[in-house]
């Protein structure tokens, strides 16, 4: 590499850091070195040792400005480099105009700083960009035309101070897509709604149309200035629209009342709502100060009051919440609050809340007592968690930690997990054929593998893999939650975790073939009872009476049976690895897709 890319680097790195020279030396990034052939850590080369391509300096700490001019305005790095990415910084500044001469960029990720001011229009000509990722920031005005990049996929912008209208993009291009909590207005434009769920749009007061509550036509209707451009007949017309509006608000006050009330009394005589256990959040210049109160009738008993910020000797450092993505970063935490909560569910590793907010959002905090991790371990283990992504993983919005507890927050979704779906009402059972087994099977393997293989490294395995822990999101879609959220003394032995998780998922597999549970009324493990029944002889016996009626894919179910039994051997070194199971699967989906098309045939 020549020495006049290693001095732009090296520039460029000083600019970033605002600590000339010491982060380069923690790099090892010096000009007497080759980057490609010496490995300056944070930066990918093409295979030949040529060229730069990736940089990758994400949670370095970096307290500076972003200079692109010694990356975007230097030949030849400007033709190489195609992925720049800072997320999780404190660089703070504007976007240089000069970014459009890194034209192969295909990714631009700088989420988790403090940049600020407009987008630069010229962001627009970065024709190759796929990702661009600007969540967390306090970037303001209107978004430049990105609509004009075709091969956008990805465009997250969480949590900025945005204004104007969404452009017009393709939807149906994207993989991910959020533009919460910043100051969007107009209406969602077309198709937004049928790809992305209103997660991805909350938080904009002026912002309309699916798939927000706020409807256009509402907003509309109060901009018109009556007597001014319509007619008498139309004003009638509205005039009995508004009584309308008055009349269905009274009745409406009328029955929140109603309710407010029933609701008290039905407090007052001790059920288990949480309408007492209100979690306090201060917002203080940004900080998110997260306490509560008074606890819930589980707590009432050893510790009738309490507040972790007047409590907990830690103070400010183990009170701060830190927000992983943009959903939880914009609200306030006061109206956490305000916002009815119930108890869910308690469960090994600790209780689960519902907590309801404003914009319609519900959330599930989990909520873990005396786990015995340190706040240092927790947050490193959150921040590494939190790097990995996959979509059919459940991403933590943000947590909390100190001595005694641990919390954290998770989107809540409201289709239930697979354990409901598998066990709850028989009507379910009905809708849930042998094809989306098979499919939402395929997902968590592939997920799984996923995080196993990011995290291999950190040694995090799942630790708690079972049906319940598998949620089915708004598009019905499997999604893991609680990643890595086990007790750390059993994460000892990392390769055994993975096993474990190995074991787990091959019970989610039994669960989906026969329909049963892991652990029926008698106590007998499900492991153990088909194992037992297909010693005996290879039979489809086992499997759930409602796959049965669609006898045509008998063969492939009992190859899937073979996976499972492989997954729960009770030796785990005898077990197959994630990505071994996921090829294992992807075989029988394309045995099952030739079948069904010689079928039709
Ligand atoms: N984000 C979520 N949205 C909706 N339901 C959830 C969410 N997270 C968990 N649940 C459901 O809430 C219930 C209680 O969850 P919880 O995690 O406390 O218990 P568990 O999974 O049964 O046990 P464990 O503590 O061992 O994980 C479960 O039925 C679970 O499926």
């Amino acid at each position: 590499v020549d020495d006049s890319v290693k001095s732009s680097l090296i520039q460029f790195l000083a600019k970033l850091s605002s600590q000339n020279g010491q982060q380069n030396h923690y790099l090892g990034w010096n000009i007497s070195s080759d980057p490609c052939k010496d490995g300056w850590l944070g930066l990918v080369c093409d295979g030949r040792n040529e060229s730069v391509k990736k940089l990758f300096l994400d949670g370095l700490n970096l307290s500076g400005t972003l200079q692109t001019s010694f990356l975007c305005n230097s030949k030849p790095l400007m033709d190489s480099l195609n992925v720049l990415s800072i997320n999780y910084n404190n660089i703070s500044g504007e976007i240089p105009d000069d970014i459009e001469n890194c034209k192969e960029l295909t990714r631009f990720h700088i989420r988790g700083n403090k940049f600020n001011g407009n987008l630069p229009s010229s962001l627009s000509k970065l024709v190759n960009l796929r990702r661009l990722e600007l969540s967390n920031n306090n970037l303001s005005g209107n978004l430049p035309d990105l609509s004009r990049i075709s091969g956008l996929t990805m465009f997250l912008a969480e949590n900025n101070m945005f204004s104007g209208e969404i452009p017009q993009f393709e939807f149906s291009n994207f993989e991910s897509f959020n533009v919460s909590f910043n100051n969007f207005s107009g209406s969602i434009p077309t198709n937004g709604g049928s790809y992305f769920a209103s997660n991805s749009f909350m938080g904009n007061p002026l912002l309309c149309g699916e798939p927000l509550p706020t409807k256009c036509h509402s907003i509309k209707l109060q901009e018109v200035k009556p007597g001014v451009e319509e007619s008498n007949h139309n004003n009638k017309d509205h005039i009995l629209i508004y009584s309308g509006y008055i009349i269905l608000g009274v009745f409406l006050t009328v029955i929140v009342i109603f309710m407010i009330c029933k609701r008290r009394k039905k407090e007052s005589k001790g059920d288990s709502r949480l309408s007492t256990n209100r979690v306090v959040a201060v917002d203080d210049d940004g900080i998110n100060k997260f306490s509560t109160v008074s606890l819930s009738s589980e707590y009432k008993t050893s510790k009738p009051e309490f507040s972790m910020l007047s409590t907990e000797s830690g103070g400010l450092s183990s009170s701060l919440i830190v927000p992983t993505t943009s959903v939880v970063n914009g609200l306030k935490f006061e109206d956490l609050l305000k916002a009815p909560a119930e108890l869910i569910g308690r469960g090994n590793h600790g209780s689960l809340y519902k907590v309801m907010f404003d914009y319609g959002m519900v959330f599930a905090v989990k909520r873990f007592k005396d786990w015995g991790i340190s706040t240092d371990e927790f947050m490193k283990r959150m921040w590494t968690i939190d790097r990995v992504k996959h979509p059919n993983v459940l991403p933590p919005l943000a947590f909390y930690s100190s001595d005694h507890e641990k919390l954290l927050v998770y989107e809540f979704q409201s289709n239930g997990s697979l354990f409901s779906l598998l066990h709850g009402s028989s009507q379910n059972k009905k809708s849930f054929p042998w094809m989306s087994r098979l499919e939402i099977a395929g997902r968590i393997a592939k997920a799984l593998a996923h995080m196993h293989k990011a995290l291999e490294q950190d040694e995090i395995a799942h630790g708690n893999l079972k049906s319940s822990n598998i949620l089915m999101n708004w598009n019905m879609e499997p999604c893991i939650s609680e990643y890595g959220l086990m007790e750390i003394h059993s994460q000892s032995h990392e390769s055994k975790s993975f096993r474990s998780d190995v074991y787990g998922f091959g019970l989610i597999l039994l669960e989906l073939l026969t329909g049963k549970l892991v652990k029926d009324e008698e106590g007998i493990c499900l492991a153990d009872w088909v194992k037992t029944v297909l010693r005996e002889e290879w039979t489809a016996e086992v499997l759930d009476s409602s796959l049965m009626a669609e006898a045509a894919s008998e063969e492939r179910m009992v190859n899937l049976l073979v996976v499972a039994v492989k997954c729960v051997e009770s030796s785990p070194n005898a077990r197959p690895n994630m990505n071994q199971v996921v090829a294992m699967i992807d075989s029988i989906k394309e045995d099952e897709e030739e079948t069904s098309i010689i079928s039709v045939q």
